[in-house]
């Protein structure tokens, strides 16, 4: 049942992306491909406008059986003879949330309270998810006294696990109560927790959907101790939470450098690299951070995609140096990490022992035909939406005269046009994914073949 869902809201995703740019496509859209004909299943489609391009995210919920035809009209309600497809389009001012991550004393609190008691302007509601404890944690106090508009305190439990439907309640009475006096809402997670299923809240339960959307994931990794989580063997079928809370990470913290000498810190970045070569690393003492390195984050950002594309290329190059000259011996992770670089074809492709988790990006130039691109997303879905965690891609399309951008987490996307592709600017595709076994080449070899 999951992979057919994947299947179809990949399908539509691509569908939509291909939307004909004339009058006509305010009114009319998405075609399903043949092969992907509806089947039983549990789906929603909703379309939101941004302030100049519709946007859409495809979300599972518990529904019946309906048929999935959508509109790509911002403005447009459904259309199909016998669906009751969900199609509300709530204006994208909803209020921004950040969750913040990390292992067990990476820094999370440190961190919170450095957003809570610098100048900002903004009016902050805090959740905090405390496990097992009963009262607040004692480094709070600074945020209760320096204008944290609210601080919720979630007990008894993680918020991954057993406390999520808390945390929909949560953010759904913050929202009735308190709408209007705060901006900016930050959720403090246990050391424990794996980032999944609570990004996956924002999308999935609507009454967070409709209110707040989901900013940006901040990992506070511990410079000093994270080598040896990140090295914790689990038993089958158990994550290891310290490479999850990395893989699903836009910004990265490696704090407490102050603790360790600087190449252990470079090891351990080039680790993380492995895992998550998407987000955007940065090395503090104390959790010291510009604030908007981790508060207004937001949709897609591009420049990622494109640098870790553009750096996993400068490191292939080094990486080629120092194996003509040193047959490898400079690689700072040499024991855990292993790569296979694949320089003609513009795929790079890590193995990292860290489980098998990993990145992949790809670059290469071209017009994408939509049917197959439709049927090999499709399919890649259908077989693996497990392991892949997150993915993020620039498009260029065959008949779009804009830039396509989109962001995955498993199977829930979300997409939308961008800038026009200049007059002479190279149309180059570049997608980032991160997951689990990961295969570079095949992935690579999936999506070339989708070009014209
Ligand atoms: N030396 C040093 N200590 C730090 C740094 N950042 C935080 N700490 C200390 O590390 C300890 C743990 O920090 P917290 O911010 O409570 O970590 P946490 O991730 O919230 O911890 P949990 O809630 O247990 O998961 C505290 O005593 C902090 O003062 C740092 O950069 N260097």
């Amino acid at each position: 049942m999951a992979s057919s869902l994947s299947t179809e809201m990949a399908t539509t995703f691509l569908s939509f992306a291909a939307r004909p740019q004339n009058p006509f496509a305010k009114i009319r859209t998405t075609v399903l491909p043949v092969l992907f004909k509806p089947r039983a299943r549990n789906l929603s489609y909703k379309t939101m406008p941004s302030s100049t391009h519709s946007k859409f995210i495809a979300v599972k919920v518990a529904r019946p059986y309906r048929r999935f035809t959508a509109s790509a009209s911002a403005a447009a309600t459904t259309a199909s003879e016998d669906s009751d497809l969900l199609t509300k389009i709530p204006p994208d001012n909803r209020i921004p949330a950040t969750i913040i991550t990390g292992f067990l004393g990476s820094g999370k609190t440190t961190l919170l309270n450095h957003i809570l008691t610098a100048e900002h302007g903004k009016r902050i509601a805090v959740i905090e998810n405390e496990y097992g404890e009963v009262d607040i944690d004692g480094s709070l106090v600074a945020a209760k006294t320096t204008g944290a508009e609210d601080i919720v305190l979630l007990n008894n439990g993680c918020l991954c696990c057993t406390v999520r439907g808390d945390l929909v309640r949560m953010i759904s009475e913050l929202v009735s109560k308190k709408k209007g006096k705060f901006d900016h809402i930050v959720i403090e997670t246990t050391g424990l927790a794996n980032p999944a299923p609570i990004i996956q809240t924002f999308y999935a339960e609507d009454a967070i959907f409709n209110e707040v959307k989901l900013d940006g994931v901040v990992t506070l990794v511990d410079a000093k101790h994270a080598g040896f989580h990140l090295d914790e063997v689990k038993p089958k079928g158990v994550v290891n939470e310290a490479v999850e809370q990395i893989a699903y990470a836009d910004r990265i913290i490696v704090n407490k450098t102050d603790l360790v000498g600087e190449p252990q810190v470079a090891s351990l970045v080039e680790r993380i690299k492995n895992i998550n070569r998407m987000a955007h690393m940065k090395r503090t003492e104390f959790g010291k951070v510009d604030l908007d390195y981790v508060l207004g984050i937001g949709g897609f950002d591009l420049e990622r995609i494109e640098s870790a594309v553009d750096a996993k290329e400068d490191d292939a190059a080094h990486d080629r140096h120092d194996h003509d000259h040193d047959h490898g011996h400079h690689h700072h992770h040499h024991e855990h990490d292993h790569e296979h670089e694949h320089h003609r074809d513009h795929h790079s492709h890590d193995h990292t022992h860290d489980p098998g988790v990993s990145s992949v990006s790809i670059v290469c130039e071209g017009n994408l035909d939509l049917d197959k691109a439709n049927m090999w997303l499709g399919t890649l879905l259908m077989e693996r939406s497990e392991d892949i965690y997150r993915m993020k891609g620039l498009l260029s399309v065959r008949g779009m005269n804009e830039r396509f951008v989109f962001q995955g987490v498993h199977d829930i996307f979300q997409g939308s046009p961008d800038r026009m592709w200049g007059p002479d600017e190279p149309r180059v595709n570049k997608i980032v994914f991160i997951g689990k076994n990961l295969n570079g080449q095949e992935l690579e070899k999936g999506f070339k073949a989708c070009l014209l």
